[in-house]
């Protein structure tokens, strides 16, 4: 019988299709009449080129632009492989409400429309206001003794994202960046990370918020132990099966935004590296969402840098980051409206009367 999950996936994608490439022609043209050497604006150009791709049309600002946090607690922080307490989840989504975390000050700062969305914390909300109420679960199970959620959990969760991203796209976004809050997730993302591309979990595994060499050495072994319990009899296992077993409920909500983002030809910014982990899951659940993704920044923890090379996307920034939340592609909007400025306000060669090349 089929999973639930894959036909969620399957309702998600019906119909996608990759970036058009008439279109990205187009934008090439057009960024060559501007008034500029021939490709001096170098990644700029090809970001303006790759989002007129996607949305079909010569873009001019405002860019409607949203970021969406997805919080959810994790089974697997029973382990002690973070260094603050699960509670923090909890906390920091009444921190997002009130306005007062990092993402909140950049999507002001930016312009950027922010939603918080309980896919899965481990508290009772009740009626807050300004939350979406999403949950799921009260948090995945500890994967280290069972598969971090089931079939059904997953499905809505993916359902939740998937949802969410096609209210967004007739409310008219072109952009949407995807971030995260869950204590515990970046064990989650490292387990994702080896089951995908075959990386070796030492090499996959960093300190999340700031575990100690002990702590460290401690976390390897259980995303080590993790796989064994879960993949040891499967070299590639299926991308659904992996987020199940050990994804988290926001970072599958995330898959799940992706892929119904790509479907409505919404360009899709990815942040660090759990928002990464969700990215890589799409792609390999939908190779065509690729062109949609523009990878925000470059995390610290050393498992994004294997992710960003398993999708082949270069990093628009570079900052040394490594918090999460969606704050390092929030910060990239800031570019990528950049981009769009350019190629919708300069003045062309003609318009301002100025030389071509000659040579
Ligand atoms: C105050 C605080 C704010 C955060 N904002 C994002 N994260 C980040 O840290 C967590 C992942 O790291 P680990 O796997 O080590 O727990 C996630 O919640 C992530 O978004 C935060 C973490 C803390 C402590
Ligand atoms: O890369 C990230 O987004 C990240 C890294 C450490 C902790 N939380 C998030």
């Amino acid at each position: 019988m089929t999973p639930l999950s894959a036909t969620v996936v399957t309702e998600s994608i019906r119909g996608i299709e990759p970036p058009n490439e008439i279109w990205r022609t187009r934008a090439r043209a057009r960024l060559d009449t501007l008034t500029k050497p021939l490709g001096s604006l170098g990644r700029l150009e090809d970001l303006a080129a790759q989002l007129v791709a996607i949305r079909h049309e010569h873009l001019v600002l405002p860019l409607n632009k949203a970021v969406y946090v997805f919080a959810a607690d994790h089974g697997i922080t029973a382990e002690g492989v973070s260094a603050y307490p699960s509670a923090v989840t909890h906390q920091m989504v009444l921190n997002f409400l009130t306005g007062g975390a990092a993402v909140n000050v950049l999507a002001r700062l930016h312009g950027v429309a922010l939603h918080v969305v309980d896919v899965g914390v481990a508290a009772d909300f009740d009626n807050i206001e300004g939350l979406l109420h999403h949950k799921v679960s009260n948090g995945t199970k500890n994967m280290l003794r069972e598969a971090a959620m089931t079939d059904e959990e997953l499905s809505r969760a993916l359902l939740v994202g998937a949802q969410l991203a096609n209210e967004a796209a007739v409310a008219g976004h072109t952009i949407l960046a995807v971030g995260e809050m869950g204590i515990g997730n970046t064990t989650a993302a490292s387990a994702i990370t080896c089951a995908i591309t075959g990386s070796a979990e030492s090499l996959a595994t960093g300190r999340g918020t700031g575990l100690d060499d002990a702590a460290h050495a401690r976390k390897i072994a259980i995303v080590e132990a993790v796989l064994k319990k879960h993949f040891a009899n499967s070299t590639s296992p299926h991308p659904l099966e992996v987020l199940r077993c050990v994804g988290g409920l926001e970072i599958a909500a995330m898959t799940g935004m992706i892929l119904a983002a790509a479907r409505n030809r919404v360009a899709i910014i990815a942040d660090g590296f759990i928002s990464t982990a969700a990215a890589a899951l799409a792609v390999a659940l939908e190779p065509k969402v690729e062109g949609y993704l523009i990878a925000g920044h470059r995390s610290e923890e050393p498992g994004h840098r294997l992710l960003l090379d398993y999708l082949k996307l270069t990093p628009i920034l570079d900052l040394e980051m490594r918090l999460g939340e969606g704050s390092g592609a929030v910060l990239a909007m800031s570019i990528i409206k950049s981009a769009i400025g350019l190629y919708s306000q300069m003045a062309t060669f003609t318009s301002a009367g100025i030389s071509e090349a000659s040579l």
